[in-house]
């Protein structure tokens, strides 16, 4: 049974690479420093890697028994050789009964290591892939765990490599290099001491020859290190380049950009490349010498070893056994350069994940840290769950910590409270405001002032700063999520759709409802007639990210959705989107429709909204700086009035729920594309300043 051999190959795959942690706020794992330190380092991480998949080490001792009788099958050619030449053959005789039994026991051994090399195998796959499989869903869930606040201070491609091509590269080494670089060292144990038994004085020579190489191979193996976290690094800028030249493919192609972005990416490959090349360059540098060592050093022992055998020292059965015993020796160590670079590279995979997994969760779900119940498996994200999955969760008895909210209808309440973007200047201050049960609240200011932090704060995708935001008279960090999710709802700007059905889309509003539910949300918001028109009703599949739908249709599917989840206190960022003036009306009338009987918050960029508000909340550089009815507020000079004279003076008659004026459009706008907000002026008129109250 021999150890699969494996050449140098000519391109790392890219799907195994990936860039060091790129993300300041945890920092990133120190590079392995010298000596003890490193394999401190090493034992750390791989006690911490044990403790997050403790399958790890499952069976760990059956498949250690299996690799040593694989091993040590593999002695079985040279010691038969040995015997045959040496004794079936001695002195011209042929020996047919030796010869006989040492085939034999070959055969017997050679198919015992073969089905212990079988099981060894399969173990290891299975063991890596259950590790690795837990690895990738814990990173995930602790991804989606983070607050929106750290998700958005990772880049997008290197938060996607740690689940990905971080967890490949180790489950490149665990499935393969693993299983080699315990196979090959006892091999070159096992042959050594062989070789030893043989003869000491060509085992000498061919570890003589291999000294040098392997002190080499060290000291190449730190640098090749350095090059291979800048490959990772560059992976990530990739990645990057690539999800936003995707995700932002409209307006690249609305403004012609498409050779610039392409540019980009261009660069970023070519980038990629560079560091791969140097990476590489390297390898083949150490894979050539050991194939130049592997060389001299039979050449050596051949020329060493016939002349140890005319003056009688060595037998010809015990030289042709030391060679083959040579081969068993020297493989390993052409690969063990690349199993050595294979564990480099998962050890600094498996950090960036750990990295990912050390970000603290500052928004944390009080059932979690009172009742230390873990997140469990298959529950949807607490920020994912607030924006789209409000009813029908995970039952609150599985979380003890924790409050619920009251019963009945929510008020709201902020007191002193700050906030601030990290290393940013206050967004938000002294923000003290009563928001009453089952008032509807319209959140206007100019673009920048705070109102979307404002609604972030209110529906816990972050925490304050300084002061506390209370829902129904609970402080919201005392709020389990559970509670939390069934009672507010966020519906951002931009309803997101799944590529499932209408029908599927609005049961993300309560997972298990049942069509006549569902058409039931539709028809509440006088939405029948528009799901009429769609032929296959319901079950009109609405594409990827909803692309079959116009973005006014995506609206209306996203309010029918809130309107299935039927929160208490529903926080709204109205669509910018430019939308037909028919789909308009329907939008307006859903809207009244789905605030109709709750408390709801609204960062309004209708002036029908701010309009019919029971009240208006006029933002201004991170202040509450005036609040009223309508008619009042536009009433006095202030914000308010100037507001909404530049929105009258730039929208004129456009329809009944008219949206702010559109800048000048560019020569082929997208169609998505969002329009700026309603009372957010292009040119707003000159202001006392922002920070202080009108
Ligand atoms: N993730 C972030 N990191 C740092 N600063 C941010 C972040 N998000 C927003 N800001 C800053 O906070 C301020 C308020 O932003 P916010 O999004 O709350 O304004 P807004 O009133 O909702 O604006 P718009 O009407 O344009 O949506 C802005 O100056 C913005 O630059």
């Amino acid at each position: 049974m021999t150890t699969p051999a494996r050449s140098i190959p000519a391109q790392t795959p890219p799907e195994r690479l990936s860039p060091p942690n790129p993300n300041p706020s945890p920092g990133p794992s120190p590079e392995p420093g010298p000596g003890s330190a490193r394999a401190d380092l090493l034992t750390t991480t791989l006690r911490r890697l044990r403790g997050l998949a403790p399958e790890l080490t499952r069976g760990l001792l059956g498949t250690l028994v299996l690799a040593l009788v694989a091993t040590a099958g593999k002695i079985a050619i040279p010691v038969t050789v040995q015997q045959i030449l040496d004794r079936g053959l001695a002195d011209d005789q042929v020996d047919l009964t030796v010869i006989g039994v040492a085939v034999g026991v070959a055969a017997v051994v050679i198919l015992t290591t073969a089905l212990a090399n079988y099981r060894m195998n399969r173990r290891l796959y299975r063991l890596s892939e259950t590790t690795l499989a837990t690895l990738r869903v814990r990173a995930f869930r602790h991804i989606h765990d983070l607050s929106v606040l750290s998700q958005s201070a990772q880049r997008r491609g290197s938060l996607t490599s740690r689940v990905t091509s971080d967890i490949d590269q180790m489950s490149q080494f665990l499935q393969f290099g693993g299983v080699m670089l315990l196979v090959s060292t006892g091999q070159m144990l096992i042959a050594t001491v062989l070789m030893v038994v043989y003869s000491w004085q060509l085992t000498l020579l061919v570890h003589g020859f291999y000294l040098p190489l392997f002190l080499i191979t060290r000291r190449t193996q730190r640098r090749l290190a350095g090059r291979y976290a800048q490959v990772r690094e560059r992976i990530g800028e990739l990645l990057g380049a690539v999800a936003e030249a995707v995700v932002g493919a409209s307006v690249v192609r609305a403004y012609g950009v498409q050779e610039r972005t392409a540019q980009r990416i261009d660069t970023s490959i070519d980038r990629h490349r560079g560091a791969q090349s140097a990476a590489q360059k390297m390898i083949a540098g150490v894979f050539s010498l050991s194939e130049l060592v592997a060389a001299l050093a039979t050449a050596a022992a051949v020329i060493v070893g016939v002349l140890l055998g005319v003056d009688g020292a060595l037998s010809t059965g015990r030289l042709v056994a030391f060679l083959f015993l040579m081969t068993l020796f020297i493989m390993p160590i052409q690969s063990m350069t690349e199993i050595l670079n294979d564990a480099a590279n998962a050890l600094a995979g498996l950090r960036r994940v750990l990295d990912v997994l050390d970000l603290p969760t500052d928004v944390r779900d009080p059932a979690l840290t009172d009742g230390s119940v873990p997140h469990p498996a298959g529950a949807p994200h607490p920020a994912e769950a607030t924006i789209m999955i409000p009813a029908g969760s995970p039952p609150p008895s599985a979380r003890p910590g924790g409050r619920e909210l009251p019963a009945g209808p929510l008020g709201v309440r902020f007191t002193g409270v700050g906030f601030a973007y990290p290393d940013g200047p206050p967004v938000l201050r002294d923000i003290d405001l009563e928001i009453a049960a089952g008032s509807r609240i319209a959140v206007v200011g100019e673009t920048g002032s705070g109102k979307t932090t404002l609604v972030k704060l209110l529906t816990r995708l972050m925490d304050p700063s300084s002061g506390e935001v209370l829902i129904g008279g609970v402080p919201l960090a005392q709020v389990r999520f559970a509670s939390l999710r069934r009672r507010v709802l966020l519906v951002p700007q931009e309803g997101f759709l799944f590529d499932l059905t209408i029908a599927d889309n609005v049961r993300y509003g309560r997972p298990g409802a049942d069509d006549a539910a569902v058409h039931a949300a539709f028809e509440a918001l006088g939405l029948g007639d528009w799901l009429a028109t769609h032929p296959e009703g319901l079950a009109t599949r609405v594409g990827e990210s909803g692309s079959r739908l116009s973005a006014g249709e995506r609206q209306l599917v996203a309010l029918a959705r809130a309107r299935l989840a039927d929160p208490d206190l529903l926080v709204l960022d109205e669509a910018t989107s430019a939308v037909d003036p028919e789909t308009e009306v329907r939008l307006a009338q859903a809207l009244a429709e789905l605030m109709r009987e709750r408390t709801s918050v609204t960062i309004a960029h209708r002036l029908s909204t701010a309009e019919t508000a029971d009240e208006v909340l006029v933002v201004d550089a991170g202040r509450i700086a005036q609040r009223g009815r309508h008619r009042d507020l536009v009433a006095v000079p202030g914000i308010y009035q100037r507001l909404h004279q530049s929105w009258v003076a730039g929208v004129g008659s456009t329809g009944p729920a008219p949206a702010r004026p559109h800048p000048p459009a560019p020569a082929s706008t997208a169609p998505d594309e969002p329009r700026p907000a309603f009372l957010a002026p292009r040119t707003p008129a000159p202001r006392p300043g922002r920070g202080g109250a009108e």
